[in-house]
């Protein structure tokens, strides 16, 4: 709605009057934190001078450690003001040329004036007049502004509801100080400034989204009152985004009792987690732990000397083998079971068992010497009966190792120096050779107490194998919870035995191994983390949700998925090849949280994708999720046909340059699988110089043309994205049609989709 000359001047004097009381705001910060830099350097460097150190008896020792702890003290108050200004400046440094994005006029039931409300990434008070002069987006009178068009609206305040009337919204768009572009909205935020900011180009990394939040995007963020919020949000409908908005909404709403060190958010890959790296701090909150499953994996299982397979190696088997190899079977049920809620119970009833009996131990060695041998630790351990939890038990167990390696070692020392004594290779004094003796004696038992303290010389990979080489056991502990050993028992178990004896880890068995650890070895809970995020939630299995909730018993959870982009294999998967069963899976997952506090919220509009991408998308999935694209038209995409190899690679070469000369910054080739994006770059990089090869290693990427596999581009967005062959002999098979969709969602402008051959069935 346009704005009358006079009111938009006002509106341009306002903005420069706010920055120039920011920067006067910055300067006195400037100077406190000048001054208090360098009282914490003063303090430092005289720390000793105000000390009277003195040790002659024991009340002067004392004397001296208050002293010391007083003059402790100041320094850390000092550096704590220190650091309070110096954020303060930091916040305002960075929004000093956009003050304020968007300001909202509300009139309180009852109240005879409307009060005018701008709101920005941060607040800002006038210290003179104390009158607020921005308000941080996420303050609750802010929500008003995501929330409501014009007329009656209400927010809520930790004490009570407030309900008037919203007179006016109105957006800025500020650059350098200046006033741009001033507008009054309607019904949803700015489309105007939504169409401007998502007809722009992709970029490497991603931004935060807080001027022009959509209200359903507001409802999860700002959700506190749900255990565990269940999204499943179409593609390209911000979800993403939300998580990362909502991060730095908890952090500000319950900033004196939640850290950033109190969540964790799961991102798919390294890649994914690089290019989202920008939207914390550019919200003005510092980064928080940001990891993906397969780096918690691997941490804990560093010391077992397995070769541990990544979720997109068991994804490139999957999708390069075939149904005709019985190990490609083998490996599908395997994958089926161990993924379910019942393996879980299985699991979690061996737990049980192994209190009675069946713990396996290693040998406790130097060389081919046994120290401590297995069989004493079993007897010692289950010697007696014990009420306590397995893992307390295996600490009084280290405990007592710990003391039995002392005396070893003392033994050891002796023997040194008795050696040493008699032989006449060794010369030295007597104090001498007893501190060699010392020091070797050391050496030779450090390594033990070590693994002593690291529990290493707990079996838990021959108790997992366990659960494979002995039917028996399987069979008893699946019994136990009310189900039967599945059909396809004889090969799973053969299967994962074999693997398991030439030291490789499949993806499917990771978790269940850490799961069974956590349970021998008592070390399952974070009890820390109070928040945990999940993005793209549809890759995670029921085995996995129940294991995160174990893990984090105080968090409350927020799944974001996309059950149209499920593309890795798991137990609720597997029949669910055309997106119609993707229900069950929110039910699932609201089962294994075992809580009443559950909400599942649905986003159905793409923000992504041009109108023509979307409605071409939708058509590989009918019976999937909904999604409704935003309403921005662009160029319908192209379908490409090549009749030969060579052909096919000159196509999609021609492809990418034209959509470069039309302007995108960002193209991506994308490929089924790694294997074909290989061969596809060998045979493009002649006709694309600077083709970058994007692999799972690669930590960044940077604009410019690209080739990867399509589930490494989960995530990701692109200008143009280029199909190199959707032909029938690469996409045809029920498990490649989500993968298929999710290629084709990661376009924002432009979509060309090649092929060799025959279309892929999948396009009708
Ligand atoms: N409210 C919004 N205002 C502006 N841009 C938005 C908004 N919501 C989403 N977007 C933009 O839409 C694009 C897709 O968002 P995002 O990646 O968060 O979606 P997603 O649901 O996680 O997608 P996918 O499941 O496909 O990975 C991003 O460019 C994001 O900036």
């Amino acid at each position: 709605m346009p704005i009358e000359k006079e009111e938009r001047e006002r509106e341009a004097q306002r903005v420069s009057s706010v920055r120039t009381q920011i920067q006067e705001r910055m300067v006195d910060l400037g100077e406190t934190v000048d001054q208090r830099r360098s009282e914490v350097t003063a303090i430092g460097r005289s720390f000793w001078d105000d000390i009277s150190v003195n040790a002659d008896n024991a009340d002067d020792i004392i004397e001296t450690a208050a002293s010391m702890a007083q003059q402790e003290h100041v320094l850390q108050g000092q550096k704590r003001s220190f650091q309070v200004a110096q954020d303060a400046l930091y916040k305002l440094q960075r929004v000093v040329d956009a003050p304020y994005f968007a300001r909202i006029d509300f009139q309180e039931s009852g109240e005879p004036e409307r009060e005018k409300i701008y709101i920005g990434l941060t607040s800002f008070i006038d210290p003179k007049t104390d009158e607020i002069l921005i308000y941080d987006w996420r303050a609750p009178i802010a929500s008003l502004f995501y929330d409501y068009p014009p007329g009656p609206a209400t927010y809520r305040t930790p004490e009570m509801d407030v309900s008037g009337e919203l007179l006016l919204k109105r957006q800025y768009i500020i650059k350098a100080g200046e006033l741009q572009d001033v507008f009054d909205t309607g019904i949803s935020i700015g489309d105007e400034m939504l169409q401007k900011m998502l007809s722009r180009s992709a970029d490497e990394k991603m931004h935060s989204i807080v001027t022009t939040i959509q209200r359903e995007q507001n409802q999860i963020i700002r959700d506190d009152r749900h255990k565990v919020l269940v999204v499943q949000g179409a593609a390209g409908s911000g979800k993403t985004s939300v998580a990362l908005q909502r991060i730095a909404y908890l952090l500000y709403k319950y900033r004196t009792t939640l850290s950033a060190d109190n969540m964790i958010l799961f991102s798919p890959n390294s890649l994914f987690s690089d290019y989202v790296s920008h939207v914390l701090p550019e919200l003005g909150e510092a980064t928080m732990q940001q990891t993906t499953f397969q780096d918690y994996l691997t941490h804990k299982l560093s010391n077992t000397g397995l070769e541990l397979e990544d979720p997109y190696d068991q994804l490139e088997f999957i999708l390069t083998g075939t149904e005709q190899d019985s190990a490609y079977k083998s490996r599908l049920q395997s994958i089926s079971y161990k993924t379910s809620a019942a393996f879980l119970n299985v699991i979690e009833a061996y737990g049980e068992k192994l209190k009675q009996g069946g713990i396996r131990f290693h040998n406790l060695s130097v060389g081919t010497k046994v120290l401590i041998t297995a069989d004493e630790l079993n007897e010692r351990f289950y010697g007696k009966t014990s009420i306590l939890a397995l893992g307390e038990r295996m600490e009084q167990l280290s405990e007592w190792m710990l003391e039995k390696l002392d005396e070893i070692q003392a033994d050891a020392q002796k023997r040194f120096y008795r050696k040493m004594v008699r032989e006449p290779k060794y010369v030295g004094t007597e104090p001498e050779m007893k501190k060699m003796s010392k020091i070797k004696a050391h050496k030779a038992i450090a390594p033990l107490k070590e693994k002593a303290r690291n529990l290493a010389y707990v079996d838990v990979l021959g108790m997992y194998r366990d659960l494979y080489t002995n039917r028996e056991l399987h069979q008893e502990l699946i019994a136990q919870a009310g189900q039967q050993l599945p059909g396809a028992w004889e090969s799973i178990s053969s299967f994962t035995a074999a693997a398991l004896d030439q030291g490789i880890l499949h993806y499917e068995d990771a978790t269940p191994l850490v799961y069974l650890k956590g349970l021998v070895e008592g070390q399952l809970r974070v009890g820390t983390i109070r928040y945990c995020l999940v993005d793209e939630a549809q890759d995670y299995s029921p085995f996995h949700y129940a294991y995160l909730k174990k893990l984090f018993p105080r968090a409350r959870f927020t799944l974001l998925g996309d059950w149209n982009q499920g593309i890795f294999t798991h137990a609720n998967a597997a029949s669910d090849a055309d997106g119609e069963g993707s229900k069950n899976e929110y039910s699932s997952i609201s089962e294994l949280m075992k809580e009443d506090e559950t909400e599942t919220i649905r986003l159905v509009k793409s923000y992504r994708s041009t109108r023509e991408i979307v409605d071409f998308a939708s058509r590989v999935l009918p019976f999937g999720e909904p999604i409704e694209p935003f309403s921005r038209s662009g160029e319908a995409p192209r379908l490409l046909r090549a009749a030969s190899e060579n052909e096919l690679r000159h196509l999609v070469a021609d492809a990418a340059l034209t959509r470069q000369r039309g302007g995108a910054s960002s193209v991506a080739i994308l490929c089924k699988t790694a294997r074909e994006t290989e061969a596809a770059h060998e045979g493009l990089k002649p006709l694309l110089p600077g083709l970058a090869r994007i692999t799972k290693e690669t930590l960044h990427y940077e604009a410019g043309v690209m080739i990867m596999p399509a589930y490494l581009a989960k995530g990701l967005e692109f200008d143009a994205v280029i199909l190199y062959d959707a032909g029938a002999a690469v996409y045809a098979e029920a498990k490649e049609r989500k993968l298929f969709y999710t290629a084709c969602t990661r376009a924002l402008h432009y979509l060309d989709v090649c092929y060799l051959g025959e279309l892929t069935p999948f396009l009708p």
